[in-house]
């Protein structure tokens, strides 16, 4: 028998081996189209960005549009972000910053979005996030900007309205919360720690199953549980990553109130991205405070048969009940259709600015 399965993987395996061999060549010969690609875009104009979101996400759509499996779609986008990313990255470093040192979903969210060939810039707070990018120390961020159980990220809103920066692109993930300790028990443990977002997305299963442990804020899960894995005391919510990173056990796994709980992040840049067939535009609005403004704010919409997958306000800071929407629409800012509707909308609003136009995920 075990003679006969031997035979039989020999010329499989050999098989195996040399379609490796092939794909190998052909990521080699690809890694030096994306490198004369690099050159021809310096030489015709310096200042050119070497990432093109729009173009990625082109090349994986229409691969997967291609497939005809046993490779799934969603196996077939993993690997050719990393191949996409290695070739990006022989062009040219990109550098991408983020809340939280290792281990933090911001971290999985820039690599699950720009892949691994990537400079990591690691960030204490959102606000820095931007700063980083901002002053050309990134080439682009990446934040969470809402939440499936607790809505707005409203720092990243409140950043967003005052930054010059636009978005590039966005990914949404699936955000699974574990209750991370040095010993993996709760022996001797007495507080929990975790970005105020989390403790959020968690305060039921915590209500319920740990009231006695004092809740305490960090600046991110990560950074919770890196004061974790050196305080046996400290309790840290956060992902499998930053366990793996701390060397923490996962005492208690999957506590967030939704088991569907998803964030969805941002990428942000100084780039303009171009249209990729099916993309998405982030706005913000604001109206004058009168009866009926808010209605009317949304019908040039409608009138242009744009659709919105998203509304969501935020104080102005004026005392006077005024608010700043932001808004998602399907389709990219160039296409007659959404133009016209933002032609007409900057028309009859107190404030306008268009965040960025990106693929949609
Ligand atoms: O087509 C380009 O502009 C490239 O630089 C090549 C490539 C790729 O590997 O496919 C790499 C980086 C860009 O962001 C887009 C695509």
């Amino acid at each position: 028998m075990a003679d006969s399965l031997k035979d039989k993987l020999l010329p499989l395996r050999e098989k195996i081996d040399s379609i490796d061999e092939q794909i190998l060549g052909l990521l080699n010969e690809r890694a030096k189209a994306a490198l004369a690609v690099g050159d021809a875009k310096k030489e015709f104009d310096a200042n050119d960005p070497i990432l093109k979101p729009e173009r990625e996400a082109q090349v994986i759509r229409r691969l997967q549009e291609l497939n005809r499996g046993p490779f799934t779609s969603q196996a077939l986008e993993a690997v050719w972000s990393q191949i996409i990313s290695t070739c990006r990255g022989l062009e040219s470093e990109l550098a991408v910053a983020y809340l939280g040192p290792q281990g933090s979903f911001s971290e999985e969210a820039a690599l699950q979005h720009f892949g691994h060939a990537i400079r990591r810039v690691r960030c204490d707070s959102f606000d820095e996030v931007f700063r980083a990018v901002e002053a050309g120390q990134a080439n682009a961020g990446m934040v969470p900007v809402e939440n499936s159980t607790e809505g707005a990220v409203n720092r990243t809103l409140d950043l967003l309205l005052n930054s010059p920066l636009r978005v590039l692109g966005e990914r949404s993930m699936y955000i699974r919360h574990n209750l991370l300790t040095q010993s993996g028990t709760l022996e001797g443990v007495t507080r929990v720690m975790a970005h105020p977002q989390a403790l959020a997305q968690c305060q039921d299963w915590l209500t319920r199953n740990q009231p006695g442990l004092l809740r305490e804020t960090a600046a991110s899960n990560a950074e919770a549980a890196r004061i974790a894995s050196q305080d046996p005391t400290v309790a840290a919510i956060a992902g499998e990553g930053a366990a793996l990173a701390w060397g923490l056990g996962i005492t208690v796994p999957g506590i967030q109130d939704d088991a569907q709980n998803r964030t969805r992040f941002l990428a942000i840049g100084n780039i303009e991205t171009l249209p990729s067939g099916d993309d998405k535009t982030s706005i913000i609005l604001a109206v004058p405070n009168r009866p009926g403004a808010v209605y009317d704010m949304l019908s040039p919409l409608a009138a242009n048969g744009v659709s919105m997958t998203r509304l969501e306000s935020r104080p102005a800071r004026t005392g006077q009940w005024e608010y700043y929407f932001y808004i998602d629409l399907l389709g990219h800012r160039e296409e007659p259709s959404v133009r016209q509707a933002l032609t007409d909308l900057k028309k009859q609003v107190a404030f306008f600015k268009v965040l960025g136009s990106y693929p949609r995920q």
